[in-house]
């Protein structure tokens, strides 16, 4: 099985989040809205609506399947070109909320990563599921 650096995947601290491709996500997602005047209806409110609407729909794709294997190889080309429209209006809607609630959504990421890093030491969680608090010497948040 392959490692995790085999993946290039980041086992371990410092993380840090790819600033550039929200950044620049997010810029376009604000001129997309500008260039439409749709700037008034994009609410905090309205984004988070429109953003869990998305998300039906991105469970939609799944409701009624037998359980399938990651990679999703038993779907249509058709199925996983929907599936990827569907994440992408999620994301784009995560995003554009994230904006218009002045939140820093790469530093908000960096933040939790690290405090997930705290909560799930990866040599204590290993294989397991459980939340943190259902650990023995039970693990409390770290503060605020
Ligand atoms: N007021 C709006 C309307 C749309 N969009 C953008 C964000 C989403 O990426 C996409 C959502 O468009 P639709 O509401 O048409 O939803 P779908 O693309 O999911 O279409 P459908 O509902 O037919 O599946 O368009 C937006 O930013 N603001």
């Amino acid at each position: 099985m392959a490692s995790a650096a085999d993946e290039g995947v980041t086992p371990s601290p410092p993380w840090s989040t790819d600033t550039d491709s929200l950044e620049t996500l997010r810029r376009q997602l604000r001129g997309f809205a500008a260039a439409r005047e749709w700037d008034q209806f994009h609410t905090p409110r309205n984004l988070a609506l429109a953003m869990v609407g998305e998300v039906g729909e991105v469970c939609e794709l799944f409701q009624w399947k037998a359980e399938t294997r990651p990679g999703l190889p038993d779907w249509s080309e058709r199925e996983r070109l929907r599936l990827g429209e569907e994440l992408s209006d999620v994301l784009m809607y995560l995003v554009r909320l994230a904006d218009k609630c002045d939140i820093d959504l790469p530093a908000a990421v960096k933040r939790k990563l690290e405090r997930n890093d705290e909560k799930y030491p990866a040599d204590r969680v290993r294989g397991s599921s459980k939340k943190y608090s259902e650990y023995e010497s039970a693990h409390t948040a770290p503060e605020e």
